[in-house]
């Protein structure tokens, strides 16, 4: 193998025009780590041609990258700043030129550079394509401080390349910095790389065509992604013109680069739009910008323009810039909310297009606190509304389209029978007295002999029909007696002559004198012994009631249902009154009228009690009563009898409803049973509205109070009734007994048998179930065992209300209470073993049980408090020891006794607490 010489390594690095002195070479090959110390040290053949390699390799510019070759590289040319690149190829409005930035003015011994490496724009960029452009400014050194036209792709500044020679030595930094390879040689054809020689000196460099400018490697800027140009599919026609066109055989619109790199996590991309910056800087060319940038701020700059496009799923659509929300105004017409009963917050927010939170603000401005989802009442809407420029308008559901108000027609009016409603305190006498009217016992077949619900009779009597109302005289019954008020014509109140006015007996006359009923009384048991018919009359007169015999206005009777003594007058008394009140109706209209009662029978399904008040009643009529409807299926009379009509002024039972109505509800015959449905599920949704702005949120108090271990107990029950009206006055009655000690929440309140549905709801409310006058349906009962619930079950209210008190007091913890014993004095000590200490003391006070507890007094204080463990007379145990006798005592965990202490005896009650 020859060897070659360094001084002959050093003619061959001239000839390829790399100039080193021999010194210089030795220290080259040094540093490329081969042993040489002078200029005639030798290396071995292949040594000395990869030496020759390496520094041709080094010295020589490497071949610019070509587009797309690299994966994940990009090179963006920079127009330099020096050389004016030629304008874009179609582009018409060349941008104007502007004064070369400073980094250009910095950099005067660079424009030797220039001539043969003219930056160009696009890197793509054709010679055909630069050479077409109109205003093509001649490439020149750029004099210090002369304006340097630049088109508006112009690239990134050129480095300031100091050294003349750019090939020998590199640039040692970049002005602007946007260069990252600051090793590549400047000069070097991205095209021809290996060819073209660098050249070595700046002469003058001779015009250059524009056409035939290439970009320089050093003038890019790397990325890490290829360009993307992106064709503008529609681009505005005002703007068209001043976007560069696209390297290649055709225009392609605007032309967009973007770098992409990895997002955070690397869950997604990021794409930096580095071409957005050509578009600000106030209207500057982005090259220009960008030259007077530092590469730090453009790195920001590239940052401000992300976007971030996720790997998997749909681009997102970019929010247009600038297009700002178009605020409408609405029209008048339209300002109008149409609200029925309420509106919740969101709704009324959601129709004004006002957000809820503001509405919500001007609610607690009014001093209403709501929730998003509460409802507001139409008038609280409507004040809203005005503040936000809406005005509301009641929708409302007109009921009167389906039950429509008729007209009196004189013409058709014919005379009814009167409704007399029989009033009282219990137990005077009220059913007794309806019996000898109907002559019929109904009293003796009451539970305990007290009406417990209301009664509606038709009595034919010599003077012609009178329809009685019995109401029951029990203090619970209260709203029964007041609908029955309400619903009538006159008002018999029965007043015991032995007994004279009672709570009830005042409470009746209040209710018929709040209706302007007139009251007609009857002083009953007149034929007792102890009956004071001028007691009664003289205590009435408290009450307004003035006896006609006294100059008053009130008709009083003394009768008796006994021996039905003055019922012919009462009843002369009554037609004479009804005459007076000349009562009339329409039988021809559509029937209306109210419930008197209401119950579930088993095999009949729900069954109202009504009292026709106008038209005729007829099996077939399409019924609506609160939310219950339906078509009227049978109609029974108070006899049982099946009837077809029935008349103004009657009371019938009708069947064929959906549900049990309440008794009191006014009840209407409307067209057809759709237009029942229709009014019924109105009134339902009415209900349900107002219960759900009724809804009284249980405040942070309350439950701390609930949650404290002294809080007030409740007791829940669910209650079930034979009749409507008596399930109420039970849950009233029950409710009645709520105080402070314990309170009563009624779970649920029905009609019908106890249910295995009852049950499960008392189970989940730990809840006793009250029967009134109903019983559980068959296994009921087993299942409420098995679930722990407790029924009871009664038939006489005021059994209940004692049952439910008792109840209630089991909910109370006992109190105990200490109970005096009597004392022994200690004598002496005596240590039995296995008894340990035992006082033999002196029963000096009543009495010393084995059972009690004990104090330990010494000094007359206390030094133990406990048991007594042993307690001996002599040698037998004995349970308890009087005052006089002497015994031994044992007390449990206390030997520590000596003579002189007294033992105090006390025994320890549990005493029940009442509801008081
Ligand atoms: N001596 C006598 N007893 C009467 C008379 N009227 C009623 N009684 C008795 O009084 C008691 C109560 O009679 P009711 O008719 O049940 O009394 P009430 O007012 O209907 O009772 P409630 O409906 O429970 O309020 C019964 O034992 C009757 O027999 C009367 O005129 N004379």
């Amino acid at each position: 193998m020859s060897k070659k010489r360094v001084h002959e390594l050093k003619k061959q690095l001239e000839e390829q025009g790399i100039e080193l002195s021999n010194h210089e070479l030795v220290e080259k090959l040094h540093a490329l780590g081969y042993d040489v110390k002078s200029h005639s040290s030798s290396l071995e053949d292949d040594q000395a041609s990869t030496a020759f390699e390496r520094i041709v390799g080094e010295r020589k510019p490497k071949p610019a990258p070509v587009r797309h070759a690299g994966p994940g590289f990009v090179v963006r040319k920079h127009a330099r700043a020096d050389v004016v690149a030629p304008p874009p190829p179609v582009a018409a409005p060349a941008p104007q030129p502007q004064p070369a930035p400073e980094p250009i003015e910095e950099a005067p011994e660079a424009s030797p550079v220039a001539p043969p490496a003219p930056a160009a724009a696009p890197v793509d960029q054709p010679p055909a394509a630069a050479a077409s452009a109109a205003p093509a400014p001649q490439p020149q050194a750029a004099p210090s401080g002369a304006p340097a036209p630049q088109p508006a792709p112009a690239a990134a500044p050129v480095q300031a390349t100091p050294s003349a020679s750019p090939v020998a030595a590199p640039p040692p930094a970049t002005p602007a910095g946007v260069t990252q390879r600051p090793a590549q040689p400047m000069a070097a054809s991205s095209q021809t790389p290996s060819t073209t020689p660098p050249a070595p000196k700046p002469p003058a460099a001779p015009p250059v065509d524009p056409r035939t400018l290439r970009p320089t490697s050093t003038q890019a800027v790397v990325i890490n992604r290829p360009l993307v140009p992106v064709r503008r599919v529609t681009p505005p026609s005002s703007s068209r013109q001043s976007y560069p066109a696209a390297p290649g055989p055709r225009a392609l619109g605007e032309v967009r680069e973007f770098k992409v790199v990895p997002g955070m996590l690397g869950r997604e991309r990021e794409i930096i739009d580095v071409s957005k910056r050509r578009g600000r800087g106030g209207g500057r060319p982005a090259s220009e910008t960008q030259q007077a940038l530092s590469g730090k701020e453009l790195l920001q700059a590239a940052i401000s323009d992300r976007a971030y496009v996720p790997i998997r799923g749909k681009k997102k659509k970019p929010t247009k810039k600038g297009a700002k929300t178009q605020v409408t105004e609405r029209a008048e017409h339209k300002k109008v909310i149409r609200v029925e009963e309420s509106i919740s917050v969101s709704e009324l927010s959601q129709s004004m297009g006002v957000k809820a939170s503001d509405l919500i603000r001007k609610l607690m401005q009014l001093g209403t606190m709501a929730t998003i989802n509460q409802l507001i009442d139409a008038d609280t809407a409507a004040l809203l509304a005005t503040d936000f420029g809406f005005t509301v308008e009641k929708k409302g559901f007109e009921v009167e389209e389906f039950i429509p108000e008729v007209e009196v027609d004189e013409s058709k009016l014919v005379n009814r029978p009167p409704v007399v409603t029989v009033m009282g305190h219990v137990d005077h006498g009220k059913t007794s007295l309806l019996d000898a009217i109907r002559q019929a016992d109904v009293a003796a077949g009451e539970a305990g002999g007290i009406t417990q619900h209301i009664g509606a009779y038709s009595v034919q009597t010599p003077k012609g029909p009178i329809t009685f109302l019995d109401t029951p005289g029990h203090e619970a019954f209260t709203a029964m007696r007041e609908r029955g008020a309400k619903v009538t014509d006159l008002v018999v109140l029965v007043v015991a002559a032995d007994d004279g006015v009672m709570p009830q007996t005042a409470e009746a006359i209040k209710h018929a004198q709040a209706a302007g009923v007139t009251i007609l009384v009857a002083i009953n048991k007149i034929d007792k012994p102890g009956a004071t018919p001028e007691r009664v009359m003289q205590q009435l007169t408290e009450y307004k009631l003035v006896p006609e015999q006294w100059g008053g206005e009130t008709i009083m009777l003394p009768v008796s249902a006994r021996t039905k003594q003055g019922v012919p007058e009462l009843l002369e008394y009554i037609a004479l009154q009804a005459e007076v009140l000349d009562l009339k109706s329409n039988p021809e209209t559509l029937a209306a009228g109210h419930v008197i009662e209401a119950k579930l029978e088993k095999g009949r399904g729900p069954v109202a009690t009504v009292l026709v008040e106008e038209g005729t009643l007829r099996v077939g009529d399409a019924i609506v009563t609160g939310i219950h409807y339906g078509r009227v299926r049978a109609m029974m009379n108070e006899r049982g009898e099946q009837v077809k009509e029935v008349p103004p002024g009657y009371p019938v039972e009708v069947l064929g409803l959906s549900g049990v109505p309440v008794a009191g509800d006014e009840f209407n015959i409307v067209e057809d049973e759709k237009a029942a449905k229709e009014v019924a599920a109105h009134r339902a949704e009415k209900a349900r509205q107002k219960e759900l702005g009724s809804v009284k949120r249980a405040t942070l108090e309350d439950l701390f109070a609930k949650s404290k271990p002294g809080g007030q107990k409740e007791l829940n029950v669910v209650v079930k009734a034979d009749v409507q009206g008596s399930a109420e006055a039970v849950s009233q009655a029950l409710q009645k007994l709520a105080g402070k000690k314990v309170g009563v929440k009624i779970l649920t309140s029905a009609v019908g048998a106890i249910t295995e549905s009852d049950v499960l709801t008392a189970a989940a409310g730990k809840a006793v179930i009250v029967g009134f006058n109903t019983k559980p349906e068959t296994k009921v009962e087993q299942i409420a065992s098995q679930q722990g619930v407790k029924i009871l079950q009664f038939s006489i209210i005021y059994e209940a209300v004692d049952a439910i008190r008792t109840e209630m007091e089991d909910l109370l913890e006992p109190i105990i209470k200490e109970k005096p014993l009597g004392k022994a004095e200690v004598r002496q000590l005596f240590s039995i073993p296995k008894a340990g200490t035992i006082a033999g003391s002196a029963v000096t006070e009543g009495v010393i049980k084995r059972s009690a507890h004990v104090r330990i007094v010494r000094e007359r204080k206390v030094v133990f408090q406990g048991k007594i463990a042993t307690l001996r007379r002599f040698k037998d145990d004995v349970k308890e020891v009087a005052q006089g006798f002497e015994c031994g005592i044992g007390i449990e965990g206390f030997t520590d006794l000596k003579p002189g202490d007294v033992v105090d005896a006390y025994e320890l009650e549990q005493i029940r607490q009442s509801l008081e």
